[in-house]
């Protein structure tokens, strides 16, 4: 498969080069140049099938020219480890519930399979590889625990100082070894945008290999649509449409879910859930795409993201019209006040504890479903709650059951460099660190 990038001004690359590369050379973003639609055999039998069975035939579907079946099989195996389960509260609203990977959030799905795609490519040859990431909150979590002792590779998290919860912290900056934590003093917005400068800085690259593990890199959303379809799998037999509503800051959860609808996943629509970063929810509206900067903070920390960078990327999949855009996806937001009150209706109505990012999505759809009625609900659960215990504690009024793998880091000692927003530094530090 070949891809080319959304601003196509530079050269189609292989699979390979699009994963190592990260971001093209003209800072657009790397898509397939057709997405494969998955046969009329495979949606008739999806039913029965396991999330790894679905997770094999997506990638194969993908990459049958650039990988063996066998190869392919093995990637699965190592990544797709855990499963997606769908939580009724009732009956025409599902939770997919997608933390019960190792950090306990949906960037599990893309961090694993990407450890394991590289790992696999980096074994044919005797290269040594930087990861560089940016995070609001869980994609560094999910990133440090699939790459943990990855041989050849070094992982280089950055994150906005005092905005991401202790738990989250203390995922990225515990581990040791192979990883290493930056702290810097600014937003999401701005670690993205320092990680986004070194990849096209010719001198560093001259020098290392670097290669991206935010949702830029495409190796992050194919596997994100494993869930989608293995969702849609479970609901196909009750016969009615379904409206995923996605709790969305970078996009690249609903961008994955839109490439499961071009391989003919049947969807009555998605819903872009946002906080007040309302960047989407806004252009779906206006018309008019204008980034928040900076950020603003919320108690959805993970999409306090400011200028989403997936928007190139759904622009391309409707090629950049906004009919397109409007027909598929329905844009809303909520504040934190919105927000606290809709865990606790989620905790009061169906006894359901979901995390801030989750509400959001279960307000969506709530908000979607006043307004039309007679299909199947499906609300994406994208962290484990407990990551967030001191917004939950507030909101619920007592300390709900912590799983022992978060709250086992809590007594952990965290170990991270301060940096300013200031590429300079920034280039500093990856000189003296990187291998
Ligand atoms: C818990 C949680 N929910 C939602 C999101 C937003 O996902 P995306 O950036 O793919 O839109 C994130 C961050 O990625 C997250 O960590
Ligand atoms: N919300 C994310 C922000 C980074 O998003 P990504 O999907 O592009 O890696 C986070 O939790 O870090």
């Amino acid at each position: 498969m070949k891809l080319f990038s959304t601003k196509k001004a530079s050269p189609l690359v292989t699979f390979e080069e699009a994963i190592f590369q990260g971001l093209p050379p003209d800072n657009g973003l790397y898509m397939p140049e057709s997405i494969p639609v998955l046969s009329s055999e495979f949606w008739d039998k999806v039913e029965g099938m396991s999330i790894q069975k679905i997770a094999f035939e997506i990638t194969k579907a993908f990459f049958k020219d650039d990988l063996s079946d066998d190869v392919i099989q093995q990637i699965i195996d190592e990544a797709i480890t855990f499963d997606a389960p769908l939580a009724k509260l009732n009956e025409s609203l599902f939770c997919l519930e997608l933390f019960h990977g190792s950090s306990m959030a949906f960037k599990d799905f893309g961090a694993r399979f990407m450890a394991s795609i590289m790992s696999y490519f980096l074994r044919k040859s005797d290269q040594k590889l930087n990861i560089l990431v940016a995070t609001s909150g869980d994609t560094g979590g999910a990133v440090a625990q699939g790459f943990y002792n990855k041989a050849n590779i070094s992982v280089t998290i950055l994150y906005p100082k005092g905005k991401v919860s202790e738990i989250q912290e203390k995922q990225l900056t515990t581990l040791g070894g192979n990883i290493s934590a930056l702290e810097v003093d600014g937003t999401f917005d701005d670690c993205q945008a320092l990680v986004k400068q070194a990849f096209l800085d010719l001198d560093l690259k001259s020098k290392f290999g670097l290669a991206s593990a935010n949702s830029i890199n495409i190796a992050r959303l194919i596997p994100q649509s494993f869930y989608y379809v293995y969702a849609y799998s479970r609901l196909k037999g009750l016969g009615k449409d379904i409206v995923f509503s996605v709790p969305s800051g970078n996009f690249g959860n609903l961008t994955a879910g839109l490439i499961a609808q071009k391989m003919r996943m049947p969807v009555k629509t998605f819903i872009a859930a946002t906080n007040v970063n309302k960047v989407v929810p806004s252009f779906i509206e206006s018309g008019e795409y204008l980034p928040i900067s900076p950020s603003i903070s919320t108690i959805s920390n993970a999409m306090d993201v400011g200028n989403p960078s997936n928007f190139p990327r759904m622009e391309s999949i409707f090629n950049n019209d906004i009919n397109q855009f409007r027909s598929s996806i329905k844009g809303c937001y909520f504040t934190d006040g919105e927000t606290k009150d809709g865990i606790k209706e989620l905790k009061e109505k169906f006894d359901y504890l979901a995390c801030p990012h989750t509400a959001i999505a279960y307000l969506g759809l709530k908000k979607y479903s006043t307004e039309n009625s007679g299909s199947i609900g499906v609300f994406l659960s994208t962290a484990h709650f407990a990551k967030f215990l001191p917004d939950m504690e507030k909101v619920l009024g007592y300390t709900p059951q912590i799983p022992k793998r978060l709250s086992d880091l809590i007594g952990l000692e965290k170990s991270s460099s301060e940096i300013k927003a200031s590429y300079d530094e920034f280039k500093e530090y990856l000189l003296q660190n990187l291998i």
